[in-house]
Parts: structure tokens; C-alpha cells; sequence
């Protein structure tokens, strides 16, 4: 995605990237669209996540019965989990506006002020990655969080003022993959933190059956089973998994998409019966086969496997950690037993494996 308008880049700029560029943005903004016709758009749709759901629906009528805007919201847990879909929802649900904005997109104080001041009454902000807010950005917040205010600040060195503007009553929902990365200030002054956590298979299945009848596609229960199984509990994954084996389906098979078509197209799309994809493979073939099973740094890891750290550590890592793959120690990452076995290679031997 593009930066905020003060980086400079026109979207002119565009026409400047190569085809293969192009492609891929389109891509994105095709996959986006994909993704955004199947979001639930009330509570009652949501499914799974039954501790945040309950939590949030006592927040939500509450804040109805008082006629006042929720508290501010914080959604933490791993991505495609469903945070930016919640957020959503509480917008919808106390019938508001909602306003989205991340982290990264705000890069000055001023960016954000710009935001704040053209909130409405009761308006939901949405900071997605919010603990990617820039340290003066996160002051201002504070503040707007805290008093309904913001410092204009007019004029530069020793002859600069503050001016103080009120702001209309609202409700900040953030979203963090990276909940302890929250300096304590700003993680206080949500009233409400909601930790999500990776869906359980039947949920996943509950997520398909909807996404099939709203994409036309007859699906079986022992399809929508073997999808949600390899889809690492994230909604994400198995809606864009559906929409692979939907493509298959109507491609090369019958319109249908049963077991057969099912693990004919994940098979296409290299998602293993584990669920595992071709970075979480990268991932443990680097640690065991360059780095002799770990311990190794999470840097190190990265560029083996030619990804941005935090990609594998908010993307791959979660995943792999929690199914057995990977362990985190003090001197970094090691590939368990499980790990050398999934990847047909000979663990070394017993006891020296952790050394
Ligand atoms: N509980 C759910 N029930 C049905 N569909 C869901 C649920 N949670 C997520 N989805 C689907 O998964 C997709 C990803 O959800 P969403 O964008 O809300 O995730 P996210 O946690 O905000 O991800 P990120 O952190 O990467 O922004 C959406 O298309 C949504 O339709």
C-alpha cells in the first residue's frame, strides 16, 4: 500500500512501475475486494472467538443503554484473525460512522491531528498496527483518548503555541499484532482488550459454510473439513483457500467443490495436509538445513528465506510455534523434532537436538 499523502508519492507515480508490479497491486486490490465481500457485518454473523464476542457485546449494549459512545477498544492476536472485521461490526452495531487510519499511515503528529479534528459525534477511529504509531502521534493520542482534546501546535522553536481543540465524544477501536510492543500508557487507556486467539477447526468449518453460499459455490462437509484443518485457524486463509479450490473446481473439476476438488487445489497451491505453505517450509528448511536446526536469530531467518523479519514472526512464526515446528529460546529460534521429521529429513541425534 501506499504511504500517507505527505511522502510525496503521486499516484501518478503508478504508471513508473514495471508490469510485474502492476500485476501484483491489481492482485492485492482484487484480493482485498474478495476479502471484504465476506466480512460479517453484525455480531451475530461472527463466528467463533466466543470470550471476545461476549465480552464485546456487553460493551456494545451497554454503551447503547447509556446512550454514549464504547469505550475505546483494543483488539490484540495474530493477523486474519478478524480484528479489522470487529471493528466493523462496532461501528455497525451503535449505528456510527467508522473512520480507518494504521499506524504506519500516520507518520507526523500532524497527520494525526488532521484525522482527529474531522471526527464526527460517536465516529469509531480505527488504528490499525497500532503499535506502529510514531512516539509523538501516540502522545496526541493519549490525549484525544483520555479528554476529548488535541494540542494544534502553531509556530515553531520558542515562539510556538499550543491550541487546544476540543473533540466530539468517539471511540478508538485499535488493532495489534504486537500487543506487548503497547507502551503501558496507551494500552491503559482502552477500556476494553479483546485477545484473539487461532479458530478451532469446527468454527472454520462454520466460516466456510457461510462463505460458500455467499459465493454460490456448493461445498461438502468433508471438503469444508480438509480446508479448515489446513487453514492454521485464520478465517483469512480458509475464505482465500475456498476461493482457490471454488476456482479449481469450476476449472478442472465438476462445479463442485467436494474432498476430491479440495485436495486436488490445495495440493496446486502447495498447502500441505498440515496446513503448512511454502514460508512456513522455507522457514524450517532454512533453520534445519543452513543453520543445522538453530538456535538462530530471527534476522538470520529472514533473509534466508528472503522476507522481512516481521513478516515471519507475525506471519509464519505464530503458526509454527504453536503446532510444534518451532521453539523460542533466549539464544533464538531451533526447528523441534517434528519440524526435521515433517520435512523428510533425519533429526540429529536425540539430545544434542536443543544444544
Ligand atoms: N469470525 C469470523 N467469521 C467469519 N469471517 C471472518 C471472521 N473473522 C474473520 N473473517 C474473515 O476473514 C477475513 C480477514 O479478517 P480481518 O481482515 O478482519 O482480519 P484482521 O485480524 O484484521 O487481519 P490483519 O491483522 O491482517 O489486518 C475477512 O474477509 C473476514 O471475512
Amino acid at each position: 500500500m501506499c504511504c500517507a499523502p505527505p511522502c510525496g508519492h503521486s499516484r501518478l507515480r503508478v504508471a513508473d512501475v514495471n508490469e510485474e508490479g502492476l500485476l501484483a497491486a491489481e492482485a492485492d486490490e482484487l484480493e482485498r475486494a474478495a476479502e471484504a465481500a465476506l466480512r460479517p457485518r453484525r455480531l451475530s454473523e461472527f463466528v467463533g472467538q466466543r470470550v471476545v464476542r461476549d465480552q464485546l457485546s456487553l460493551v456494545l449494549e451497554a454503551a447503547i443503554a447509556r446512550r454514549r459512545p464504547p469505550d475505546h477498544v483494543l483488539l490484540a492476536g495474530p493477523p486474519g484473525l478478524g480484528k479489522t472485521t470487529l471493528a466493523m461490526i462496532v461501528a455497525s452495531e451503535v449505528g456510527a460512522a467508522l473512520r480507518l487510519t494504521s499506524g504506519p499511515a500516520i507518520a507526523h503528529p500532524g497527520d494525526l491531528a488532521a484525522i482527529l479534528s474531522g471526527l464526527q459525534e460517536h465516529d469509531v477511529l480505527f488504528i490499525d498496527e497500532i503499535h506502529r504509531l510514531a512516539r509523538p502521534a501516540e502522545e496526541m493520542l493519549y490525549l484525544a483518548m483520555e479528554d476529548f482534546r488535541v494540542d494544534i501546535v502553531v509556530g515553531k522553536g520558542a515562539g510556538a503555541t499550543a491550541i487546544p481543540l476540543s473533540l466530539p465524544p468517539f471511540t478508538v477501536v485499535g488493532a495489534t499484532t504486537r500487543a506487548g510492543l503497547l507502551p503501558a500508557p496507551l494500552r491503559d487507556r482502552f477500556g476494553f482488550t479483546g485477545h484473539m486467539d487461532f479458530y478451532e477447526t469446527a468454527d472454520l468449518e462454520k466460516v466456510l459454510a457461510r462463505s460458500s453460499r455467499l459465493l454460490g459455490i456448493e461445498l461438502s462437509g468433508d471438503a469444508a473439513h480438509e480446508i479448515a484443518s489446513r487453514s492454521r485457524g485464520t478465517p483469512r486463509i480458509a475464505n482465500r483457500l475456498l476461493r482457490r479450490v471454488q476456482d479449481w473446481a469450476q476449472v478442472r473439476g465438476e462445479g463442485v467443490a467436494d474432498l476430491a476438488a479440495a485436495e486436488a487445489a490445495l495440493r496446486v497451491f502447495e498447502v500441505d495436509p498440515r496446513g503448512l505453505d511454502r514460508l512456513d517450509r522455507a522457514v524450517l528448511r532454512a533453520l534445519c538445513e543452513r543453520f543445522g536446526g538453530g538456535p538462530v536469530g530471527l534476522t538470520s531467518v529472514a533473509m534466508a528465506v528472503g522476507e522481512e523479519p516481521e513478516t515471519v514472526e507475525t506471519v509464519a512464526e505464530p503458526f509454527l510455534l504453536r503446532e510444534g515446528f518451532l521453539a523460542r529460546t533466549p539464544r533464538g529460534r531451533i526447528a523441534t523434532e517434528l519440524a526435521w521429521r515433517h520435512l523428510g529429513l533425519t533429526p540429529p541425534a536425540a539430545g544434542t537436538l536443543f544444544d
